[in-house]
């Protein structure tokens, strides 16, 4: 195979699906509901702030007026030296108070650009927990994750410095404008003439500058779904030795970052020199046509002065708004994608008085359920099941016949497209969700080991409970022998996905875990999969201390762990083939009996 080849397939090796670009004229309304993050601090650090800055803006504005007009025009014309000494004073002690004022602008602004990034980020992440699969099932977690981080950090510097940076310019600009019309207009339009040309070039810039960042944006969502999943994936890519194609494909996503980058960049730098440029040109006119006004005696040499004081400040705070500007820019599109997810609603909602679930007896019946994931292909084709209440039933059927559908249903993870779920004759969508979850224990074949100590993984579901119960739980289910040989017993650290553990003792402890919780409602989702003869025998020792009392819905492709089921239920391509207890369904000699069948002759002969 030619390398190019080579290349061209590893680049294709992973699709992530990115966000789109969100492109949108520059939204006031959005900017708005940015800001309303503050409000909590207006009447606190928000006024205090600005106060600050009004402070600063207003000496920063009198000094030259003192300089040109009081110092220059009287006290050194007068030869007046004693008003000469009180005016240096007088700027000194200026001079001084908004040092003071700026210290405490930059100490109360940070903390309030703190402040809103803290609120913004807990609003968003207990948003986004409450989203339905729907939204994870479409998303990778890397791109969530980038929105939850990178796109609320690129706001920070806007909360910081931007948002009071625009009041203090606007001021500025207001001001000094003002001041310089009434000490001379004519001098002042003539400068002032080339403030549309450099508007006109900065605005064709904008549109352009506002693209690059939000290409940026989609590069570095592309590079954390990328290091997730390579992370998440490093068995598989060691044990398939894919790290060097791996290392290729992250090279050519980290460049397409940083060549983004550079180019955003690039633009971005393209302001200054237009606005130093412009500076010079103003300089150039000042000294020109000043120089003439004054030989004219139109403008005393303190006015001039004071001119030339101006002009210096008058540039910084436009080539600063320009800054200001981008920031607003990366801020709208960020904004743009945190309002985005924060708009999402979950597709399981309550109604505006929700049943709640609080002593059920867990009966479960599907009314002529149809569901379907993507509104094309139907993974559930008008189905109906019974479970009666404390009845284990199994659910078996070849891969994708629906059966985690099923679980996914009764756990109102999704809502059917069509018929209802019912748990004791209540439809789920009318019941609260957090009552019904709180009936419902689910225990999966991968189980998810939490970073945190073996107790506080049993403890999951139920984090008030004791010691006590957490080493009962553990017993009950045949999980004490094993973890008591951990080198800290209960205590022992688990990292995320409980890697120290093997798939067995991991599923032992999320029995444990569930057996805590109590839950009326039990699904065990291929839950008996992977494991040797002797960890099965343990588990379904501990399986019958877990299931009693409570419905329970086993999805088990291993058909020796469901022979004692009530009832079993065979599913095809979503739908219901056959139903009745083991030895009935033997008898009948159809899909069930042929699926025994083949997985004795496949134990057989093995
Ligand atoms: N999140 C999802 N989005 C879209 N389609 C899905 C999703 N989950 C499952 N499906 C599809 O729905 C169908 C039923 O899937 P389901 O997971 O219920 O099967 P299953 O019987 O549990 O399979 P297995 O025994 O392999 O776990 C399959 O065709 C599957 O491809």
């Amino acid at each position: 195979m030619k390398k190019n080849e080579k290349q061209e397939i590893i680049n294709n090796r992973f699709q992530y699906s990115t966000d789109e670009v969100i492109e949108k004229p520059f939204n006031w309304k959005q900017m708005l509901r940015l800001f309303s993050y503050m409000k909590p601090y207006g009447k606190g650090l928000l006024p205090l702030s600005i106060m600050m800055v009004l402070i600063n803006t207003a000496i920063r504005l009198v000094i030259p007026i003192i300089i040109g007009v009081y110092t220059l025009d009287k006290a050194l014309v007068d030869k007046d030296m004693s008003l000469l000494i009180i005016l240096v004073g007088v700027i000194a002690g200026l001079y001084v108070i908004s040092y003071i004022a700026n210290y405490f602008r930059i100490k109360w602004m940070n903390t309030l650009g703190q402040s809103v990034i803290y609120d913004l980020r807990k609003h968003l992440f207990t948003h986004v927990q409450s989203l339905s699969h729907r939204f994870f099932d479409q998303r990778s977690a890397g791109s969530i994750l980038v929105r939850i981080m990178n796109d609320i950090n690129s706001l920070q510097e806007l909360f910081t410095n931007g948002v009071i940076n625009l009041l203090m310019d606007i001021i500025l600009l207001i001001g000094i404008f003002v001041i310089l019309f009434v000490m001379s207009p004519e001098l002042t339009l003539a400068i002032m003439i080339l403030l549309p040309i450099m508007f006109f070039i900065s605005t064709s810039l904008r549109r352009n500058i506002r693209r690059s960042w939000q290409t940026v944006r989609l590069k570095q969502s592309k590079l954390n779904s990328h290091l997730n999943e390579s992370i998440q994936g490093i068995r598989i890519t060691q044990s398939f030795h894919q790290q060097k194609e791996n290392m290729q494909f992250f090279d050519g996503v980290n460049t397409e970052t940083f060549e983004s980058w550079r180019v955003a960049s690039q633009k971005n730098a393209m302001f200054r020199p237009i606005v130093e440029m412009t500076n010079a040109v103003g300089t150039a006119v000042l000294i020109w046509y000043g120089a003439h006004l004054i030989q004219a005696g139109t403008i005393s040499i303190g006015v001039f002065v004071s001119f030339a004081f101006y002009l210096g400040m008058f540039w910084e705070p436009i080539s600063r708004l320009g800054m200001v500007y981008n920031q607003l820019l990366i801020g709208m599109a960020s904004s743009e994608r945190i309002f985005e997810y924060l708009d999402e609603k979950p597709i399981v909602s309550e109604t505006k008085h929700p049943q709640q679930f609080n002593q059920i007896e867990g009966c479960i019946q599907f009314k002529n359920v149809e569901f379907s994931y993507n509104g094309e292909r139907k993974a559930l084709k008008g189905i109906n099941l019974d479970m009666k209440a404390g009845e284990t039933v199994a659910l078996v059927g070849h891969t994708g016949s629906g059966k985690t559908t099923i679980a996914n249903l009764v756990s109102r993870f999704y809502d059917p497209t069509s018929g209802a779920v019912t748990i004791d004759g209540v439809d789920l969508r009318d019941v609260s969700l957090l009552s019904l979850r709180t009936q419902i224990s689910i225990v999966l074949q991968d189980t998810f080991i939490f970073s945190g100590t073996i107790s506080d993984n049993i403890r999951f579901g139920n984090p008030m409970s004791t010691m006590e119960d957490v080493v009962a739980a553990a017993k009950a289910v045949g999980a004490h022998s094993f973890i008591e040989k951990l080198p800290k017993g209960y205590l022992t650290e688990v990292e995320e996905r409980g890697n120290i553990l093997s798939v067995g003792e991991r599923q032992l402890l999320s029995f444990a875990r569930a057996l805590l919780a109590d839950p009326k409602i039990l699904i065990l989702d291929e839950a008996t999969a992977s494991i040797d003869t002797e960890t099965e025998m343990k588990i379904q020792k501990a399986l019958k201390t877990l299931l009693k009392g409570r419905t329970s819905i086993i999805i088990a492709h291993r058909l020796s762990t469901i022979r004692d089921a009530e009832k079993i239920f065979v599913l095809d391509h979503g739908n219901v083939k056959e139903q009745g207890n083991h030895n009935e369904l033997m008898e009948l000699k159809g899909e069930y009996y042929n699926l025994v069948k083949a997985q004795f002759n496949m134990l057989d002969a093995g």
